[in-house]
C-alpha cells in the first residue's frame, strides 16, 4: 500500500506559512510561523532544527509520532498511514505519521538500511506527573554508521563507519565499527584501490569533508550523485563532514588525547598524513554522535592493501564471493558454500578472511596447520563446538558494556561466556597450533570476571535495570537488608487479611492491589453493615466496596519507599558491575578474537572433511596445479558425484589457457572455479580439489559476463572495454587473469580482433597466468604461435540428435559451439532454428575469415607474433 499521497490542498495551505511555496506540497517544519504552532509541535520544530540531517520520531503515549516532512518520508519508506494533527491556530492540519513504540527497532532497522539518520526523542519524566507539556529530549541519535544497538546491527557482518580523504590521485581512508571496536586506517595513491577497498569493507556510512553549505546532510544511495567525487559510487550512504575535523593538526590531536599517547608513531600512523587525517575525522564524528559516553575503541591499527590479495570490486562480484550475480542472495556465494562457523563472531571473521586473501606464505601455512590438527581429531572438534555454541557475541557486548548501553541480560551472557571460555582452556591445552593455544592461557582477568558475575547476578536477569531482581541475594548486605524490611511489611499485609476477617467477622474479606490506588480491603456490599469505622472509604465498584486503614496506607508508603529505594541500589550496584567489565573492554576483545578465529578455523576444517577438501602446497613461485579441481559452490548445489572434476595447469609451460566448447558446456564454471581454489588457498582454507600447488597471486582478475551499467550510463560494450583495459594496466607475471568471452559485444570481427590482442598482450607482454575462454575458435591459433599458450576445450559427445555434455576439460581447441544446438534446446521456433542452420553454411562456405583460416590451418605452425590469421569481413552472400 502506498501512503504517499498528499494532504488535501485546503489541508496544508494556510496563511501562516512564512515563505511562499508551490501550493500542494507538504509544509515543512521551517516554513510555518511558529509561535502559531501548538505547544508539542513548537517543541517538536525546535528540536528538529537541532538534528536537520535525521528524521525525528518524537514519543507521544504509545507511539513515535513524526511531522511536517519527516512524516511525509516515514510514511513512504514504511508503508505507513499519513494522517494529519491539527497545527494550530489558523496552521490547519500538518502531516503526520506515526509508529508503535513497541515496533521501534523493526521500523528503526528498515529506515537505517535505507541510508536515514534518526534521533530518537523519548518522555524523560512520567507523563502522569508531568505539569503541562511532558519533558521529552532526544535521547539517541542513530545514523547508518554508528547504530550500537544489537537489534539494528547484523549478526554476522560488521557494520562499518568509513571516513576517506582524496587529495589528487592520493587517498585516505579509516574505517571503524562501533559495535566491535576495530579501528583501521590506510592511505594510497590510486582511486582505483580507494573504490576496491571501500567495495571489501561495504560500509554502512562514509564521511566526506566536504565545502557544501549543508555540513552533515547524510546523502542516502543514489542521493546527489553531484556531490560526491567522480569515482566515489553513489550506492552507498555518505555523510558531507566539515574539512576542519580532518585536518592534521586536529586530527593528530584527537586520535592523541583519545588514545593518551604522545605520538601516533606506535599505531603507524605518524608519517602517513591522508591515514592519520582520516582517522581523526572519523573520530570527531564519533565524538559527536556519541556525546554522552564515548564509543570504545580499539587501538588504532595502520595497515597497506599491499599486504593482502588484491580483489577489485568486478572480481569480488564475478567470484560471487559473498551474493550471487543473479540476484543478490548470499545462498549460491562462495562465503555460503564453506561458512560452517558457530558464532557471530566467527562469522564475521570467516567474511573478512574471504575478502581479504593473504599473501604470506607463513601466514596461509598457520592457518593451514591448525585445520590440519582440528582435522585430525574428532573428539577435540566435537568439543570446541559445544563449547563455541555457548559463547555469545564477546566482541559485541564487550562494545556494550564499554558504551555503557548494556543491560543485565547483557552481562549474563559474557558471564556464561566466561565461565565456558574457563572450560574451553582446558579443551585446548593439548594442542599444538598457536591458534588453538590463544585459547589455552585465558587471562585470569576472565576467571575473576566469571566469578564476580557469577556471584552477583541471578541466573536470569529481567531487561529492565529500575524494577529490581537483577541481583543475587547474599551479595550485597546493604541490599539484603533492605530486602528483609520489605519483606517484613509485604508479610505483614499478608497477614492482614486474616486479620482483619477475624476482628471484622467477614469471612470473604480481602487484600488486594492495584498500580494505582495501591493496597485496600475490599468487601462485598452485603457486608457493608460489617465494616469498622476505622475503615476510610477509596472506591466503589458494582458488587464490592474498597477500603484503607491508615495503618495500611502507612506500610504501604514505607513498602514503596523501601522498594525504590532498593530498585535504586540495585541499579548502581549492576552499573558498578557494568564499569568493571567495561574496564576489560579490551582484553574481552582478544579473547574475543581468538574464540572467532579458531571458530572460523573449525567450520573450514569441518567443510574440508565433508567436502572432501585438500590441503594445497603454496609456493613462492608461478605454479598453479591443480589436480581433480572442482567448483566448492556448483558441486554443493549438484547431487553428490554429480560434478565432474577437472585439472589445471599454468605458469610452468603454459601461461595462457585458451578454452573453447559449446555453449553451456562448463567453460565459465570451470574459470570461476580456478579462481576460486586460488582465492580459497590463500585465505588459509584447503581447496576443493585431490591436490594443488599453487604459487602465490597479487592479485586476481575477473572479466565474466556482459552487463550493463545504466548507473553510470555506459554500454554493455563499454563496461566490457573499461574492465579489460583495468586488467591489462594493472596486471603483472604474479597475477591470474580469467576472461571470459571478452570482444562479445561488438561486430564479430572487432571483437576477434580485440580478443586476439587481448589475448597476445596478457602472453607475451604482462605474463600473467590466464584462462581466455572464447567462442572465437581462431584463437587456438595463437598456441601455434606463442610457446607460452596451450589449448583446452570443454568437450561433448555428440549424437545424431543432440550433445551430451561431459564437462571435462582436455587438451586441444574446439571447432564448434554448437550455438545453434543450444538454441534449439532453448526452445527458438524450428523455423528460425532451421534458418539458421541454413545462414551458418553461407557463412562457413563464403566468409573471408573462414577461407583465410582455412589457409592459415594449412599452411603450418609458425611460432611468431605477426602471424594473425586474415581477417576481412567479407560480405555474405545470403
Ligand atoms: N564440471 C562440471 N560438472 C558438472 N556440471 C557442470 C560442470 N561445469 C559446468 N557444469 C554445469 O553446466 C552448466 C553450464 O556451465 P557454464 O555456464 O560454465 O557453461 P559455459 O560453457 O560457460 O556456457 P556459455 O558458453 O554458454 O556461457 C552449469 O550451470 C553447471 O551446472
Amino acid at each position: 500500500m502506498s501512503n504517499d499521497r498528499p494532504l488535501p490542498h485546503s489541508e496544508t495551505e494556510s496563511p501562516a506559512l512564512r515563505l511562499g511555496r508551490n501550493p500542494g506540497l507538504q509544509v515543512r517544519h521551517d516554513e510555518v510561523e511558529r509561535s502559531l504552532l501548538t505547544p508539542m509541535l513548537q517543541h517538536y520544530a525546535e528540536i528538529k532544527d537541532a538534528y536537520p540531517q535525521a528524521l525525528l520520531l518524537y514519543r507521544v503515549g504509545d507511539f513515535y509520532e513524526t511531522f511536517f516532512q519527516d512524516a511525509c518520508i516515514v510514511a513512504r519508506e514504511l508503508e505507513l498511514v499519513l494522517t494529519g494533527k491539527e497545527g494550530g491556530k489558523d496552521i490547519g492540519r500538518v502531516a503526520m505519521a506515526g509508529i508503535p513504540h513497541h515496533a521501534l527497532e523493526r521500523y528503526c532497522r528498515t529506515l537505517i538500511e535505507k541510508g536515514y539518520a534518526i534521533a530518537i526523542c523519548d518522555q524523560v519524566e512520567d507523563p502522569a506527573q508531568a505539569q503541562g507539556l511532558v519533558k521529552r529530549e532526544v535521547t539517541q541519535v542513530f545514523t547508518p554508521g554508528t547504530v550500537l544497538d544489537t537489534e539494528l546491527l547484523q549478526p554476522r557482518r560488521n557494520n562499518f563507519l568509513a571516513a576517506v580523504l582524496l587529495s589528487g590521485n592520493h587517498w585516505g581512508l579509516a574505517y571503524a565499527d562501533v559495535s566491535t571496536g576495530e579501528f583501521c586506517t590506510t592511505q594510497g595513491s590510486d582511486r582505483a584501490e580507494l573504490v576496491a577497498e571501500l567495495n571489501r569493507l561495504q560500509p554502512a556510512e562514509i564521511l566526506l569533508p566536504s565545502e557544501a553549505p549543508d555540513i552533515n546532510r547524510v546523502l542516502r544511495p543514489g542521493e546527489a550523485k553531484d556531490q560526491l567525487p567522480a569515482e566515489l559510487p553513489p550506492q552507498w550512504c555518505y555523510t558531507l563532514r566539515s574539512p576542519q575535523d580532518f585536518q592534521a593538526a586536529e586530527a593528530r590531536q584527537r586520535l592523541c588525547q583519545r588514545f593518551q599517547v604522545k605520538s601516533l608513531e606506535g599505531f603507524g600512523c605518524e608519517h602517513l598524513p591522508l591515514a592519520m587525517r582520516a582517522a581523526g575525522g572519523l573520530l570527531a564524528y564519533l565524538d559527536e554522535t556519541h556525546r554522552q559516553q564515548p564509543v570504545p575503541l580499539q587501538n588504532l591499527s595502520t595497515y597497506s592493501i599491499a599486504q593482502y590479495l588484491f580483489l577489485d570490486p568486478q572480481t569480488r562480484r564475478n567470484l560471487e564471493l559473498t551474493q550471487t550475480v543473479r540476484d543478490g542472495s548470499f545462498q549460491g556465494s562462495l562465503l555460503w558454500a564453506i561458512d560452517r562457523t558457530t558464532t557471530a563472531m566467527g562469522g564475521r571473521l570467516l567474511r573478512r578472511w574471504l575478502l581479504q586473501p593473504l599473501l604470506d606464505i607463513e601466514q596461509i601455512t598457520a592457518r593451514q596447520d591448525a585445520i590440519a590438527e582440528l582435522m585430525a581429531n574428532s573428539s577435540l572438534r566435537q568439543s570446541l563446538h559445544r563449547h563455541l555454541q555457548e559463547i555469545y557475541d564477546l566482541e559485541r557486548l564487550a562494545g556494550r558494556a564499554g558504551s555503557g548501553t548494556a543491560n543485565a541480560r547483557d552481562l549474563a551472557a559474557l558471564r556464561d561466556s566466561f565461565r565456558t571460555l574457563v572450560s574451553l582452556a582446558t579443551v585446548v591445552t593439548a594442542t599444538q597450533s598457536p591458534y588453538l593455544q590463544a585459547l589455552a592461557h585465558l587471562p585470569p582477568v576472565i576467571e575473576q570476571l566469571a566469578d564476580t558475575l557469577s556471584a552477583a547476578l541471578v541466573d536470569q536477569p529481567p531487561i529492565s535495570l529500575t524494577e529490581g531482581g537483577l541481583l543475587r541475594p547474599g551479595a550485597y548486605p546493604e541490599l539484603d537488608q533492605q530486602r528483609q524490611q520489605i519483606e517484613q511489611d509485604q508479610q505483614w499485609i499478608l497477614n492482614l487479611e486474616a486479620q482483619e476477617r477475624e476482628r471484622t467477622g467477614i469471612p470473604t474479606l480481602k487484600v488486594g492491589y492495584t498500580k494505582v490506588f495501591g493496597y485496600y480491603l475490599s468487601v462485598s456490599r452485603a457486608k457493608l453493615n460489617q465494616v469498622p469505622d476505622d475503615y476510610i472509604r477509596k472506591q466503589t465498584l458494582t458488587n464490592e466496596e474498597r477500603f484503607i486503614t491508615a495503618e495500611l496506607k502507612e506500610r504501604e508508603a514505607r513498602l514503596l519507599a523501601a522498594q525504590s529505594h532498593l530498585f535504586e541500589l540495585e541499579y548502581q550496584y549492576f552499573v558498578q558491575l557494568r564499569e568493571q567489565v567495561a574496564a576489560q573492554a579490551s582484553t574481552i576483545r582478544e579473547i574475543a578474537a581468538a574464540v572467532a578465529a579458531v571458530d572460523a578455523l573449525l567450520g573450514l576444517a569441518e567443510v574440508a572433511l565433508y567436502q572432501g577438501y585438500c590441503r594445497p602446497q603454496m609456493t613462492r613461485d608461478r605454479q598453479l596445479q591443480i589436480r581433480g579441481g572442482r567448483h566448492p559452490v556448483v558441486e554443493q548445489m549438484l547431487p553428490a558425484g554429480f560434478f565432474v572434476p577437472n585439472d589445471t595447469e599454468l605458469g610452468t609451460s603454459a601461461d595462457l589457457m585458451v578454452l573453447t566448447g559449446p555453449n553451456a558446456s562448463g567453460k565459465s564454471c570451470y574459470l570461476r572455479q580456478v579462481g576460486l581454489i586460488q582465492l580459497l588457498a590463500q585465505m588459509g582454507s584447503y581447496v576443493p580439489a585431490t591436490s594443488a600447488t599453487l604459487g602465490v597471486c597479487d592479485r586476481i582478475f575477473t572479466r565474466v559476463g556482459a552487463v550493463d551499467d545504466l548507473a553510470t550510463g555506459q554500454s554493455t560494450f563499454m563496461v566490457e572495454m573499461n574492465e579489460t583495459a583495468n586488467i591489462l594496466n594493472h596486471a603483472g607475471d604474479r597475477s591470474l587473469v580469467l576472461l571470459d568471452e571478452i570482444g562479445r559485444g561488438t561486430a564479430t570481427f572487432d571483437g576477434l580482433a580485440i580478443a586476439w590482442s587481448v589475448a597476445e598482450y596478457l602472453a607475451t607482454t604482462l605474463k600473467s597466468r590466464t584462462i581466455f575462454a572464447t567462442h572465437y575458435h581462431e584463437l587456438n591459433q595463437l598456441a601455434t604461435l606463442l610457446p607460452n599458450v596451450a589449448n583446452y576445450q570443454v568437450v561433448v559427445k555428440e549424437l545424431p540428435d543432440e550433445i551430451i555434455f561431459l564437462h571435462q576439460v582436455k587438451p586441444g581447441g574446439a571447432d564448434r559451439s554448437y550455438g545453434i544446438e543450444a538454441g534449439r534446446l532453448a526452445g527458438l521456433p524450428p523455423v528460425v532454428i532451421q534458418r539458421a542452420r541454413e545462414v551458418m553454411r553461407q557463412i562457413e562456405k563464403h566468409s573471408k575469415i573462414a577461407v583465410g583460416l582455412r589457409k592459415s590451418q594449412m599452411n603450418g605452425t609458425a611460432k611468431t607474433k605477426t602471424a594473425a590469421p586474415e581477417i576481412d569481413q567479407g560480405e555474405l552472400p545470403l
